[in-house]
């Protein structure tokens, strides 16, 4: 097992998906919905700008493709692309604008995140999905707006969860020693990439999102099991 020889965390990067918020909810509402809202999106909202960068980058990405049929493959095969993200960002804002979308976090992040803040640790954020997105996610669960937690947000800007050099772009930005800080993930690959760039990892595996254990990095099935094997404060 990795990992093992460092000191406690000054820091804590999270991921959203299969670590704070089901999978479930990613797939099974916030994907349909914006694959339902993006249509009209493109059509009503061609002069946003984020739509107007969105649209070239698809475009630079798969030239000759027309961008819808390009963001439905993406859809379809659940692509981490810039672009892509940044419309379903948009088009969940005006769902949680409007009230139709409410994150439904794990019961136990928030007062474990709590904890970890009021004992003086720094909370961040990485997510595929983009920084508006995080930001929304956060400030609309059903516990409230909870983004005052967190003290940064990375998203695909910085590359892709996989690739070691995305974390040190991360604690190069941050200006973060990254022995100091535990990323948390469900994803091994992502775990991999973060260990190999020197941070310490811990695997969330949630019975209810059927994760599967790896065998490389210490596991825990909830934040606040993560926070026992780390010498973190668990909160309520
Ligand atoms: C910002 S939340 C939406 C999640 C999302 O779009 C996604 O692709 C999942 O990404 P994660 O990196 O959190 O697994
Ligand atoms: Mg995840």
């Amino acid at each position: 097992m990795q990992n093992t020889g460092s000191g406690t965390p000054r820091v804590v990067l999270l991921d959203i998906e299969g670590t704070t918020l089901p999978v479930a909810f990613v797939h099974k509402v916030l994907f349909p919905y914006a694959r339902a809202h993006l249509p009209a999106l493109l059509a009503q909202q061609h002069d946003n700008p984020v739509v107007k960068q969105a649209l070239a980058e698809t475009a630079q990405l798969a030239p000759g493709v027309p961008a819808a049929e390009q963001l439905e493959r993406w859809m379809d095969a659940d692509a981490k692309v810039v672009p892509l993200k940044s419309l379903q960002g948009l088009c969940w804002e005006q769902g949680y604008r409007q009230g139709e979308l409410v994150a439904e976090l794990y019961a136990d992040v928030v007062p474990t995140l709590k904890a970890w803040k009021g004992a003086g640790l720094t909370l961040a954020v990485y997510s595929s999905g983009s920084k508006a997105a995080q930001k929304l996610i956060y400030g609309y669960t059903e516990q409230g707006d909870v983004t005052p937690l967190f003290s940064a947000f990375f998203d695909l800007e910085v590359g892709g969860k996989k690739d070691a050099a995305s974390y040190r772009t991360i604690v190069q930005q941050a200006g973060w020693a990254p022995a100091d800080v535990l990323f948390l993930s469900d994803v091994v690959a992502e775990l991999d990439a973060a260990a190999q760039a020197g941070l310490q990892v811990c695997q969330i595996a949630r019975p209810e999102d059927g994760t599967v254990a790896g065998s490389q990095h210490k596991v825990a099935a909830s934040l606040p099991e993560a926070a026992r094997l780390f010498g973190l404060p668990e909160g309520a």
